[in-house]
C-alpha cells in the first residue's frame, strides 16, 4: 500500500476558515510574529514532555535534550521550525490543526467588524497561534510523531491554507514536530539567516528552552589543501533561561513585555507586571501581568484563566486557578514554586496549603500593583477601569479579607462631576464630605439618567452634599458587601429614613412640623393606596418632586428586584415606602380634594409615577394612562 492511499483531504471548521483569511490579511504588516507564535508552541509542546516524561521516562526514547531548531534554505524559500516536544498523532493533528476548541469562537468571529485595523487588535487577543504560518507561507507543510510511540505513527498534515488540508502518515524517526514553511514570494526574508536571528532574539530570547540555528561556517583558509566535510554545527540563538528566574534589573523592559505575550497569547502590550522572589516559609517566585485589554471571553464561565504553573522550573499546568480569587481572573503569568511536588495535582492544589497562602499573597500583590498603577495618575488606571472595573466589583463579595482595599481601587461616577464616567475614588469622596457629615451616600438605578435625575438627590443637591451615582449592573450587589469605607458607613439614599446629620435645629424643627400638617394627607393617601405599599409617611427629602418610593431599610434595593425578577428568581414580597412632598402643589391640591373618588385617582397617578422616575415597572400600565387620560380631559373641560 503506497502512502497516497492513506492520504485524506479534508475541509478546515468554518471558524478555522475565517480565522485564516482575516488573519492573513489584518497581520500581514506585523508579519514577523509567525516565528514568535511557531517557537512558542514548540516550547510549550517541550514543556509538556518534560511534564509527562516526569512519571513516563520511556517518552524521551533516550534523548533528554530539549530544544528548538530552526532551519532556513534561501534557495529553496522555506523556513523550518523543529521541537523535540511531546508531538501530536493523526487524531491530535486533525483537530488542533483543524479546528479551533476554544469557547466563544463563533462570538467571537461576529464580533470582527471588517476594519482592519480594529480586527487585527481583537485577533491578537485571541491569539493568533499556529494559523500565523500563513502569513508568510503559501504552503506549510507539518511532520510529526508523539512521543513514545513508534516511527511508522508520524504523520504529515500539509495545506495551502484555503479551505482544505490533508493528512497522510509518513514515518518520522524522532519524537516530535517540525513545521515547514514555504515562503511567499514578498517573505523570502524570513529565509534569511540574518534576519531570522534577529527576530528570535527579539521576540524568543526568554524562552527557557534553546533555540538553535547552523553556526556561520568559519571562512576556509585559502591554503588548506583538502577541505573535510564538518559535520553541521548548531548554536543557541536565544538567552534560553526561564525569565523569571533572573533578577529583575537585568530583564528590560521589552523582554517582559514579549514574555507576556509568550504566556497570555495576547498580540498588545500588558498595562503593568509585578515580578517577585520570595522566600521563607514558602520559596516562590512569581511574575504577574495586567494586560491592556479584556480577554474576549471575559464573562464566558468556562473562559482560560489562572496562571501559568511551574515547580522547580518543570513546567505543570496552564490556568492553575487556584492562585488568584475569580474577580481577579483577568491577571496573566507564572508561578513557579519550590515547595509543591513535582507530581502536583488540581486535586491537591485545591487543598493544599501552601497554595492557600500563595494565594492570599499573589492576591495582595495584584492589588497592591493595581494600588500603585492608581497612584501613578495618568490614563493607565482608568484605562484599567474601563475594561476590568466590573470585574473588579466582584471582589468585595468573593474576599471579605481583602474588602477595604479592593473598595479603595473601585471607581464611581458621582453628583460631583454628575457625568458618567466612573473616576472618583472613595478616598476622593471622603475628603469632599461636609464637616458634620457620616455617611457616603450612593443611589443605584437602571441606568446613569435615572441615577442622576433620581428624585431622591433633591435635598442632597440642595445642600450640596456629594452622592454616588451606581448604575452597572453588579452595583445592589456590590453595595451589599460593601459596608464602609475608611470608618464611613454607605447609605442607599433610597433606603430608609433620611437622616441628614447635616440638617441645622430650624431644619429639623420645619419637618417635625411638616409631619403634623400632612398627617391627615397621609391617612388618606394610607387608606386608598393599601395594599400596594408600606407606608405613607411625608418627607424632606423632596424639593422638585410631588413623591418617591423607598425601600425598607432591610428590604431588597429595587434594582436587584429587577434583575432577580428578570432572571425568573423568587424575590421576597415587600412593599415599598411611599414619601411624599407635602409642599408640592399636587399634593396641595390633592389634601384640598372633597370627591374621595378623584382622590383615589390622583393619589394612585402620583404612586404610579414615584415608580416610574425610578425607573421602575408599573403593575398596570393601561389602567395609568387612562387615569391620566381622563385627567387631561378635564383641562379641557369634557
Ligand atoms: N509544535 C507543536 N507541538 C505539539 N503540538 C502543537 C504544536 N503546535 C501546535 N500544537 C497543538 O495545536 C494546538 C493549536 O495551536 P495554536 O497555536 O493554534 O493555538 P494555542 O497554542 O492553543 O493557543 P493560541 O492560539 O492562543 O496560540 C495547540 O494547543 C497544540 O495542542
Amino acid at each position: 500500500m503506497t502512502a497516497d492511499v492513506k492520504k485524506e483531504t479534508m475541509g478546515f471548521q468554518t471558524e478555522a476558515k475565517q480565522l485564516l483569511h482575516l488573519m492573513i490579511h489584518s497581520l500581514y504588516s506585523n508579519r514577523e510574529i509567525f516565528l514568535r507564535e511557531l517557537i512558542s508552541n514548540a516550547s510549550d509542546a517541550i514543556d509538556k514532555l518534560r511534564f509527562a516524561a516526569l512519571s513516563n521516562e520511556a517518552l524521551l526514547e533516550g534523548q533528554g535534550d530539549y530544544q528548538v531548531q530552526v532551519d532556513v534554505d534561501k534557495d529553496a524559500r522555506t523556513i523550518t521550525i523543529a521541537d523535540n516536544g511531546i508531538g501530536m498523532n493523526r487524531d491530535e493533528v486533525v483537530e488542533h490543526l483543524g479546528t479551533i476548541a476554544k469557547s466563544g469562537t463563533a462570538a467571537f468571529m461576529e464580533s470582527l467588524t471588517g476594519d482592519q485595523q480594529k480586527d487585527s487588535q481583537l485577533i491578537g487577543q485571541f491569539g493568533v497561534g499556529f494559523y500565523s504560518a500563513f502569513i508568510v507561507a503559501d504552503r506549510v507543510e507539518v511532520h510529526t510523531r508523539k512521543a513514545g510511540e513508534d516511527a511508522d505513527q508520524g504523520v504529515v498534515w500539509e495545506s495551502h491554507g484555503e479551505s482544505e488540508f490533508s493528512v497522510e502518515p509518513r514515518d518520522k524517526a524522532t519524537r516530535g514536530t517540525s513545521i515547514m514553511l514555504f515562503l511567499k514570494d514578498d517573505c523570502e526574508e524570513f529565509a534569511d539567516d540574518f534576519r531570522v536571528r534577529s527576530v528570535i532574539k527579539k521576540y524568543s530570547d526568554h524562552i527557557s528552552v534553546p533555540v538553535m540555528m547552523l553556526k556561520p561556517a568559519a571562512p576556509v583558509a585559502e591554503d588548506a589543501e583538502e577541505q573535510t566535510e564538518q559535520p553541521p554545527e548548531y548554536e543557541a540563538v536565544n538567552e534560553a533561561t526561564a525569565l523569571w528566574t533572573r533578577s529583575r534589573t537585568e530583564i528590560s523592559d521589552d523582554e517582559y513585555n514579549e514574555f507576556y505575550k509568550h504566556v497570555s497569547h495576547d498580540f498588545d502590550e500588558p498595562l503593568t507586571w509585578s515580578h517577585n522572589k520570595v522566600e521563607g516559609k514558602f520559596d516562590y517566585t512569581s511574575l504577574l501581568y495586567i494586560p491592556k485589554r479584556a480577554p474576549f471571553d471575559m464573562w464566558n464561565r468556562d473562559m482560560a484563566r489562572g496562571l501559568k504553573l511551574y515547580v522547580q522550573r518543570t513546567f505543570i499546568m496552564d490556568d492553575a486557578e487556584q492562585f488568584l480569587p475569580l474577580y481577579l481572573r483577568f491577571v496573566k503569568g507564572v508561578v513557579d514554586s519550590n515547595d509543591l511536588p513535582l507530581n502536583v495535582s488540581r486535586e491537591i492544589l485545591q487543598q493544599d496549603a501552601a497554595v492557600e497562602s500563595m494565594r492570599s499573597a499573589l492576591t495582595k500583590r495584584v492589588l497592591d500593583m493595581l494600588s500603585k498603577l492608581a497612584k501613578k495618575g495618568g490614563d493607565d488606571y482608568a484605562g484599567f477601569w474601563k475594561e476590568f472595573g466590573q470585574v473588579l466589583k466582584e471582589g468585595p463579595a468573593e474576599d471579605f479579607a481583602n474588602k477595604e482595599k479592593i473598595a479603595g481601587l473601585l471607581r464611581f461616577s458621582s453628583t460631583h462631576t454628575d457625568a458618567p464616567e466612573q473616576d472618583q475614588s472613595l478616598e476622593d469622596y471622603v475628603q469632599r464630605m461636609q464637616e458634620d457629615q457620616e455617611k457616603i451616600f450612593y443611589v443605584v438605578a437602571e441606568n446613569f439618567n435615572t441615577a442622576k435625575n433620581s428624585p431622591h438627590l433633591e435635598v442632597f443637591r440642595k445642600k450640596g452634599i456629594e452622592v454616588l451615582l451606581l448604575c452597572d449592573r453588579v452595583d445592589d450587589w456590590l453595595m451589599n458587601h460593601l459596608q464602609e469605607f475608611d470608618g464611613k458607613a454607605f447609605q442607599d439614599v433610597a433606603r430608609g429614613a433620611l437622616d441628614l446629620a447635616a440638617d441645622t435645629e430650624e431644619e429639623k424643627a420645619e419637618q417635625e412640623k411638616l409631619q403634623k400638617e400632612s398627617e391627615a394627607l397621609v391617612e388618606r393617601m394610607t387608606k386608598v393606596l393599601e395594599g400596594k405599599v408600606a407606608e405613607v409617611r411625608a418627607t424632606a427629602r423632596l424639593t422638585d418632586s410631588p413623591a418617591c418610593l423607598v425601600v425598607g431599610e432591610f428590604d431588597m434595593g429595587a434594582q436587584m428586584r429587577r434583575i432577580m425578577e428578570a432572571a425568573g428568581q423568587p424575590v421576597p414580597d415587600s412593599k415599598p415606602i411611599l414619601e411624599i412632598n407635602p409642599g408640592h402643589p399636587l399634593l396641595e391640591m390633592l389634601d384640598q380634594e372633597q370627591d374621595e373618588d378623584q382622590f383615589a385617582e390622583l393619589s394612585a397617578i402620583v404612586f404610579d409615577q414615584a415608580n416610574l422616575a425610578e425607573g421602575g415597572q408599573l403593575d398596570d400600565p393601561a389602567a395609568y394612562v387612562s387615569r391620566l387620560n381622563k385627567l387631561l380631559l378635564t383641562l379641557s373641560g369634557r
